[in-house]
């Protein structure tokens, strides 16, 4: 019904039933000029008493004038967590008529229906639906122009789902990187929760070119039509497709969640594209009805681990802003595993590398073939571990065990992560998948809130130390990729496979693998090593070999900075 006026599903403000013997309360914030750290903690406080469960939570102020409502009873759909570190804790609607600072309205139209209160009119009407529009979705292939961009603005104000908060912050940080380009906005204040939340969002998205994010927005809200537009339930066992999703093939099957790595010719490799599918995938996924999660990968790989040629993606920012938007990716990747609320499982149907196996730590369970390794070769390629695995492989296999693993980067076999506690239980490669989800299908009919409150008991022991330690992880990892080392490592994998003879450079040809080099490189001077001989010959900053031995296939760059040539 385009067009007509309705709320969304979890916007409605019904409080939900009260526990036996409760009166119910209005709850306001605190007078007095507390912090918002004491106010929260006098709002959990009074929720405490208000609801009888000391783990439901008042929102912390977001108004002066906020009447704001205990989230379990009322809204749990549009709850949201932000902030990182200590201070996260959850926002949500408030309900107040006054409250100008309500997610929903600031990031898409919404029209008003019975439940609308606190939504400021002024910002219902930002977003105009263009009438007789379809909610065609657009081909992925199709490079979106500005004006697919404005009509799928208004695509948006016909769906009939509200999409969750996390798809709103993702679709508010593509519009405003599709219409402004990179977030030069400065930070705002910790305090200013939803501000900060849709700032992160923003700035997550790094130096993502614009027609990449007016693409993305497109392809987002056209996935959002169709889904939305699908109105018949999934039958039980029948399996659906979600739609945008270019790297992950993304499926529901009754309870489960299947997020499928998709690149198999690249081994599964993680660009970019892909860690921001992945979080889109996982926050859909934690908002959405389904019990269990699961992450596989299709092809023989389970993944690569990170591209290594995500490295050679550099823009006029160079080398450093490249590294500090990576670093903001990374930490709110990790993120989104660190906080993912329901049961996560990992399939690992074959080879695991780099960040694909750090990660595992932070999984509830992990289920690997017996073709599955587990490799980190991170000091090879000069990097360091993250994925918060400085602290999770220790924890799971001992120090000494995991210093071999994430030092050294012993390469394990299924059965050695099993014995070392890393993977749950190993399955012949010939009955793997049958296996593992006829399993899953049992455990997915086990009862969803109790599973849900087992896993907050078991990751709320750890979780700031997670948020600690991926902060720190990150922070050293920025300095890591801009080392020598890890230039070195990265040009050596780039033009492992270069098929260019010395004497085709000699005389000027080029190769793919050589650019991207060159690119990344800028500002640091390249050698070809060939039969170990130094044989800088400058030509545009990139220094080619002489002829030596015209047989000879296979190059070995070495990248030097300024300073370091002689
Ligand atoms: C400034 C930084 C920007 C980064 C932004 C993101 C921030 C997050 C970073 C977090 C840190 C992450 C760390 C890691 O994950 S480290 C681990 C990285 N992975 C590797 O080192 C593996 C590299 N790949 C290989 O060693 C081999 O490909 C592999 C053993 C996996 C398979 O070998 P095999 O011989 O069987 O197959 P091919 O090598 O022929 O591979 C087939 C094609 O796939 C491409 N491929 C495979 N892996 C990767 C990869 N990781 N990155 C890019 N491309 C990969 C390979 O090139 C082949 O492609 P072509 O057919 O086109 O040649």
């Amino acid at each position: 019904m385009p067009g007509a006026a309705r709320a969304w599903p979890g916007q409605s403000l019904e409080p939900g039933p009260l526990l036996e013997g409760q009166e119910p309360k209005s709850l306001s914030h605190p007078p007095g000029k507390l912090g918002w750290k004491q106010r929260l903690d006098l709002n959990l406080a009074l929720c405490a008493a208000g609801c009888g469960s000391p783990r439901w939570q008042l929102d912390p102020p977001c108004h002066e004038a906020c009447t704001c409502v205990c989230v379990e009873r009322r809204l749990p759909a549009q709850t949201l967590l932000i902030g990182q570190g200590k201070g996260r804790f959850r926002t949500w609607l408030c309900t107040s008529a006054s409250c100008h600072l309500c997610l929903v309205c600031s990031l898409l139209t919404y029209v008003p229906g019975p439940s609308s209160r606190g939504l400021p009119r002024s910002q219902h009407t930002r977003l105009q639906a263009s009438p007789g529009l379809t909610a065609a979705p657009s081909p992925t292939a199709m490079r979106a122009s500005e004006k697919d961009l404005e009509k799928a603005v208004s695509q948006l104000q016909l769906l009939k789902e509200d999409p969750g908060n996390a798809v709103k912050l993702r679709l508010y940080a593509l519009y405003k990187q599709a219409t402004e380009g990179p977030c030069t906005m400065p930070k705002p204040s910790v305090s200013d929760f939803i501000s900060k939340a849709k700032w992160d969002a923003w700035n997550a998205l790094g130096s993502l070119p614009k027609e990449t994010a007016r693409q993305d927005y497109v392809d987002l809200v056209s996935s959002l039509s169709s889904s939305s537009e699908s109105s018949s339930p999934v039958q039980p066992g029948a399996s659906s497709r979600s739609p945008g999703y270019e790297t992950l093939v993304v499926t529901s099957e009754g309870d489960i969640t299947k997020i499928m790595f998709n690149r198999p010719t690249k081994k599964n490799a993680v660009n970019t594209q892909m860690y921001h599918e992945l979080m889109l995938a996982l926050k859909t996924a934690s908002e959405d009805d389904s019990i269990l999660t699961v992450v596989t990968g299709d092809g023989d790989y389970y993944s690569s681990g990170n591209d290594l040629t995500n490295f050679t993606d550099v823009h006029s920012g160079g080398l450093e802003e490249k590294a500090k938007s990576s670093v903001t990716l990374l930490r709110n990747f990790v993120n989104c595993f660190i906080d993912f609320p329901k049961p996560l499982v990992a399939a690992v149907n074959g080879p695991a590398v780099g960040i694909a196996v750090t990660l595992l730590g932070l999984f509830d369970v992990v289920y690997a073939s017996d073709k599955a390794t587990f490799h980190t070769p991170f000091s090879q390629l000069g990097l360091i571990p993250e994925g918060c695995s400085s602290y999770t492989f220790p924890k799971i296999m001992g120090t000494a065990k995991a210093a071999e693993v994430l030092i050294f980067g012993k390469k394990l076999t299924a059965a050695e992560a099993c014995a070392r506690g890393l993977v749950t239980e190993v399955f012949p490669d010939s009955t793997f998948q049958r296996e593992v989800w006829t399993r899953l299908k049992t455990y997915a009919k086990l009862p969803k809130n109790a599973m849900r409150v087992s896993k907050e008991l078991l990751r709320n022991l750890e979780r700031e130390k997670l948020h600690a330690v991926n902060e720190e992880e990150c922070r050293a990892i920025q300095g890591r990729w801009m080392s020598d080392e890890s230039l070195n490592a990265v040009a050596s994998f780039l033009s492992r496979q270069e098929s260019l003879s010395p004497r085709a450079l000699e005389h000027g040809a080029w190769s793919p693998a050589l650019e991207s080099i060159h690119r990344m490189a800028r500002g640091h001077h390249i050698f070809i090593h060939h039969y170990g001989t130094l044989t800088p010959t400058r030509r545009d900053g990139l220094d080619r070999p002489e002829h030596r031995e015209p047989a000879h296939h296979g190059l070995e760059v070495e990248v030097l900075r300024q300073n370091e040539v002689a």
